[in-house]
């Protein structure tokens, strides 16, 4: 075996922001780019995270719309999806964990592939095993993050659920306490729910998703407790006994049931335990001290995604610790595979399309759970915090294109406008279906379009998209 070989780019982590990376940075070149990756092509959002979570969740959204609509809901039998249906559809959603055709589309793009664990080994080179990667140009670390669990006692040794379990299910729980109320936790109890689990979430603060304007915690937490979810707030759990605690293997429940007692005293059996309290990023055993980087937390980077003193190395997605969602870190990518071609060619990297700018105060996001939220940009206490003037513009989601999906539709948005230059600092919707509404957000707050123009975006009858009339109506 030759155990020296050199690329221009050696990409460490094949997930979805390690491919864009390697992808941008050799698209329409000789260059040459390799990924080497631990486990499998496509990473946690393939396999353990977006698709599974989302195949998940697909099924219960759909049956709810079709019971929201007279009609259709006449013809509706059950209000749950068909269990093995459910798991059968996340299966091939996810390829049974099969990565062939990842690697097959890197293959076609003039990306090598190669298997193992990468510790760095000193500036542009790495080791994977017995073998030594050279890097001619750059080495981008795309290893994402891992799921955090907290070191309530006796927590970590009832070997509980992470969203690895909860999105790769196979026995499904009777009874479950969700440690947490982001993201993951929220979503999580609406599918476990829907497959019939019974589910209490301890949540450590006072609100879920508490990143969000309140008028989606609130909202949120009611679709939950409609489907009798039992949520604790300002609790932690005060210990955790499992005594017949094992490791089953993913989505198999992980030994006998699990006696937790609450800080006020309260106590639970259940019969597993998921853990969604947050992730940290994957820089553990990564070599980042033969470089002089410490080997734990985010790296750290610049707009251009360049680690400070290091201009041949780069991280990118959950690794750096900016933005922990596929679409910013796939973003990310693009930019930095550009500013990598850019310096290959000597080219000049001044231009704003080469800066990571979006990841300050324009990131979308799609919470999945019924109501669904879905925001871009500063919350109105985000921009207050930074000393902005802020106006509100505020309205019930109530317009034909909502009556059109039921007559019980329930929703509501928010606008944060900067008063001072007239123009969306942040947008937020919650209600079924408003995933596809915050895109038009995002691109009036990237490009800066003034309230007294977007007020001539009209938007089609009867859509949803009809509450920007609405909303857009109180700016005069
Ligand atoms: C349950 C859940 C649901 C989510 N849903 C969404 C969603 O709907 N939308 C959204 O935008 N985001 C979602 N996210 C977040 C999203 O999954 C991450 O932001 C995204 O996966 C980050 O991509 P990445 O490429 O940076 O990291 P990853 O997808 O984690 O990929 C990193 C890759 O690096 C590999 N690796 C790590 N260390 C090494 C090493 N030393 N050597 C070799 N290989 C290594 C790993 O095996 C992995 O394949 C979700 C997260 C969770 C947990
Ligand atoms: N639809 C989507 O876009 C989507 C879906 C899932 C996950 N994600 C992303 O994946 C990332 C991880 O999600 P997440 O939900 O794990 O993280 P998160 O940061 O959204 O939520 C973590 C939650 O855990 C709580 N917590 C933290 N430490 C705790 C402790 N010691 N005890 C009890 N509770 C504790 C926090 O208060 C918070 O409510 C996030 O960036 C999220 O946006 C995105």
């Amino acid at each position: 075996m030759n155990d020296q070989v050199s690329y221009d780019v050696v990409v460490i982590g094949g997930g979805p922001v390690g491919e864009n990376a390697a992808d941008y940075a050799i698209r329409g070149s000789d260059r040459t780019a390799v990924i080497v990756e631990h486990e499998l092509v496509g990473g946690e959002c393939s396999y353990w995270a977006c698709m599974p979570s989302k195949a998940l969740l697909g099924p219960g959204a759909a049956l709810e719309a079709v019971r929201a609509l007279p009609g259709a809901a006449e013809r509706v039998t059950d209000a749950r999806p068909d269990r093995d249906a459910l798991l059968a559809w996340r299966n091939t959603v996810t390829s049974s964990r099969d990565d062939s055709s990842q690697v097959e589309w890197a293959t076609g793009a003039g990306i090598d592939v190669l298997r193992g664990h990468v510790r760095l080994d000193g500036p542009r080179q790495v080791r994977v095993g017995e073998q030594l990667v050279h890097a001619r140009q750059a080495v981008v670390i795309a290893t994402g993050s891992v799921a955090t669990i907290p070191p309530n006692p006796g927590l970590r040794e009832a070997l509980p659920w992470t969203s690895r379990d909860a999105t790769n299910i196979v026995d499904v729980p009777g009874s479950l306490l969700i440690v947490g109320g982001g993201v993951v936790a929220c979503e999580a109890a609406t599918w476990l729910c829907d497959l019939g689990a019974t589910v209490t979430m301890a949540v450590r603060g006072d609100r879920l998703l508490p990143k969000t304007e309140p008028f989606v915690s609130e909202r949120v937490a009611a679709g939950l407790a409609e489907r009798g979810v039992d949520t604790r707030f300002s609790t932690t759990l005060s210990s955790v006994d499992r005594p017949d605690a094992a490791d089953t293997g993913y989505g198999r429940i992980h030994g006998g049931s699990a006696r937790v007692v609450f800080d006020d005293g309260a106590e639970l059996t259940v019969d597993e335990i998921l853990v969604a309290a947050g992730r940290s990023p994957a820089t553990a055993d990564l070599g980042l001290s033969s470089i002089g980087l410490e080997d734990k937390g985010p790296i750290g980077v610049d707009d251009q995604l360049t680690v400070p003193d290091h201009p041949w190395l780069y991280a990118v997605g959950d690794v750096n610790g900016r933005v922990a969602l596929t679409h910013m870190g796939k973003y990310q990518a693009r930019v930095a595979g550009k500013v990598i071609a850019a310096r290959a060619g000597n080219g000049d990297i001044d231009d704003a399309r080469y800066f990571a700018s979006s990841d300050h105060d324009a990131v979308p996001q799609v919470v999945f759970t019924r109501p669904e939220m879905a925001a871009v940009g500063l919350t109105e206490a985000q921009a207050r915090d930074r000393g902005l003037e802020v106006r509100v513009l505020e309205s019930d989601i109530s317009v034909a294109g909502s009556y059109l999906l039921g007559p019980d539709y329930s929703g509501h948005a928010k606008l944060v406008v900067d008063d001072a230059r007239g123009v969306l600092l942040g947008a937020t919707f919650v209600g079924a279906q408003t995933g596809e509404l915050v895109h038009s957000a995002t691109v009036a707050i990237v490009g800066q379009v003034p309230l007294d123009r977007l007020w001539h975006a009209v938007p089609s009858y009867p859509t949803v998209s009809e509450v920007w009339l609405r909303l857009l109506d109180q700016a005069h």
